[in-house]
Order: structure tokens, then C-alpha cells, then sequence
């Protein structure tokens, strides 16, 4: 057997081109630091991802032990530099897709555990078009305030709302993307208070009625083609902006946005859960030499 094969095995992922490394493992056996991840996670000598997610059983992994009753498996997402978050939207669907093709899930209805609590899956059934859309059960927004919060790129500023998802994000609705500029670097979000572990800034003009676009800088990870969590957050932004709260007039409301590397429908039910539906793509599978991995 070469090195390579005898490296660690991992498969390549995207939903909506918001890409992942997907390392599988099962027994929650694997040292991955934040160094390896961002080395897994590099574009150029790396694979190259947006993300990680690691596939652990919820039983073999501490933060999920508490799920493993309601979700078998855990999705331990990282970012691009290699630090941990609450939730990726996007990564869900692709860590579903991987569950089903895989064989260690059925398609239908699952459960996929997360450091922001179980979430319930829909896996629609393969048509002739290819495999089908994958809604998710994101759990609600909140809006915790404060009042006040200001993003700022260059000479212009917006005024923010903060959405969590169960990951941090600020929201600003602007005349028109291109004024978010290029987004090497983190926008400048004040006061920082409202973000003591950092935040997911989106950038949102309308294209239509509840039909939005949006250009994201991620924590951790810079400007991605799209964002789960994200547009859920600028869905629910845009719906309060617009007036339309379903737990007020108990009726649903949904939202078409669009991001540079595809389509979301989000939906926010009357109950307050907001649905994401989107695609899931596994692409590839492999495996990383040795040496490059004690290098
Ligand atoms: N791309 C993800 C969000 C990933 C986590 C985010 N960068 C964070 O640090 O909160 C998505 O699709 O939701």
C-alpha cells in the first residue's frame, strides 16, 4: 500500500460552493490541532476548504455525548484557520450527503448533531435531475441586540443587526455589493462587545420582493461564495425590515437568496424555526501521505 493511502482518508464537499475537507472518523480517534486543519484547508498546499468537518459518532466525541440519544452522528466543524464554530449551515447539507452516499445514514428524515444542538435533516430523494435538495431545521434566530452596532469598510458604514444562528452575525443592507469591496480583511464591527468571540459579516441589497442577494466575510475563514447560517440571518433581517414576523401573524414567510456560488429558500415557520433548502455535493475522496501529515 503506498503512504498516500495509508495517510489519513478524506472526501471533498461543497454546498452552494462553500467548500469542505470531510474527514471521516468514526471512533473520534483523530488529532486534528488547528495548525493541521488550516494546513487540510489551504488552497495551494493543502486540499483547500472553506471548512473542515470531521464525522464523529456523537458517542465518541465529549461536546456530543449529551446527543447521541437524538443523533448518531456529530458534524465537529471547523473554520478555514482552523478555529471551532457553533454551526455551518452549508456544512450540514454536505455532511447529510456524505451520511446518505456512504451508506451510514438513510436519505429521508435524520438528525445531525452540532455544537449548537440537533439538527433535523431532509434529504430529498434522487430525480432525473440528480441528487435532491437538502432541507434543514436550523433551530431559531434571535436577535440579541444591542441597538447601535456599525460596520464600516473603507469610507462607508452601515448600521448592523445582530442575528445569531447559533453563530454570531452581523447584517447590513447596502445600495449595492460591490460597495463591501474586495473583503481581504475582516470588516470593522463596532462596538466589538456585541462580538466577544468574533463574527460573520453580510452584506444584503433586494433583488426582488422577498428575493435578496448577499456577499459574506466569514470568522475565520474570509470572503466564502456562500453561507448557511448567513442567509438565514439576512432572511430573518430582511424579514423584520420588511415587516413580516410569522410568529406575530401566523404566517410563514420565505425568502429566495441569492449568494455568489448559488441558491438558498429560507423559510421562517410560525413557530419561529427557520428552514434552509439547498444542494449538497461529495465530489471526490482520497487520501493525504503521511509524510505531508507529519510534516
Ligand atoms: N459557512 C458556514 C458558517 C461557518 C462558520 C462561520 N464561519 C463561523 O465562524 O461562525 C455556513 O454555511 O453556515
Amino acid at each position: 500500500m503506498s503512504e498516500i493511502l495509508k495517510g489519513l482518508r478524506f472526501l471533498k464537499g461543497h454546498g452552494t460552493e462553500n467548500d469542505f475537507v470531510i474527514v471521516p472518523d468514526p471512533d473520534g480517534l483523530l488529532d486534528l490541532p488547528p495548525a493541521l486543519v488550516a494546513r487540510l484547508c489551504d488552497r495551494r498546499a493543502g486540499i483547500g476548504g472553506d471548512g473542515l468537518l470531521r464525522v464523529v459518532r456523537s458517542a465518541a466525541h465529549p461536546e456530543a455525548a449529551p446527543m447521541a440519544a437524538e443523533a448518531e452522528w456529530f458534524m465537529d466543524y471547523r473554520n478555514s484557520d482552523g478555529s471551532v464554530a457553533e454551526m455551518c449551515g452549508n456544512g450540514v447539507r454536505v455532511f447529510a450527503r456524505y451520511l446518505v452516499t456512504a451508506g451510514l445514514a438513510e436519505g429521508g428524515e435524520l438528525a445531525v448533531a452540532t455544537r449548537a444542538g440537533v439538527r433535523a435533516v431532509r434529504v430529498a430523494a434522487e430525480g432525473p435531475d440528480g441528487p435532491g435538495e437538502i432541507t434543514v431545521t436550523m433551530g431559531r434566530a434571535e436577535l440579541p441586540g444591542p441597538d447601535g452596532i456599525v460596520v464600516t469598510v473603507g469610507e462607508r458604514q452601515w448600521p448592523a443587526l445582530n442575528v445569531s444562528m447559533g453563530n454570531p452575525h452581523a447584517v447590513v443592507f447596502v445600495d449595492d455589493l460591490a460597495h463591501a469591496g474586495k473583503l481581504l480583511d475582516p470588516p470593522a464591527v463596532a462596538p466589538a462587545a456585541a462580538y466577544p468571540a468574533g463574527v460573520n459579516v453580510e452584506f444584503v441589497v433586494d433583488r426582488g420582493p422577498r428575493h435578496v442577494a448577499m456577499r459574506v466575510h466569514e470568522r475565520g475563514s474570509g470572503e466564502t461564495r456562500s453561507c448557511g447560517t448567513g442567509a438565514c440571518a439576512v432572511m430573518v433581517a430582511a424579514a423584520r425590515r420588511d415587516g413580516a414576523d410569522p410568529a406575530r401573524t401566523g404566517q410563514p414567510v420565505t425568502y429566495t437568496v441569492d449568494l455568489p456560488g448559488g441558491r438558498l429558500v429560507i423559510t421562517e415557520q410560525v413557530d419561529g424555526t427557520v428552514l434552509m433548502t439547498g444542494p449538497a455535493v461529495i465530489l471526490a475522496e482520497g487520501g493525504i501521505d503521511q509524510r505531508w501529515l507529519a510534516g
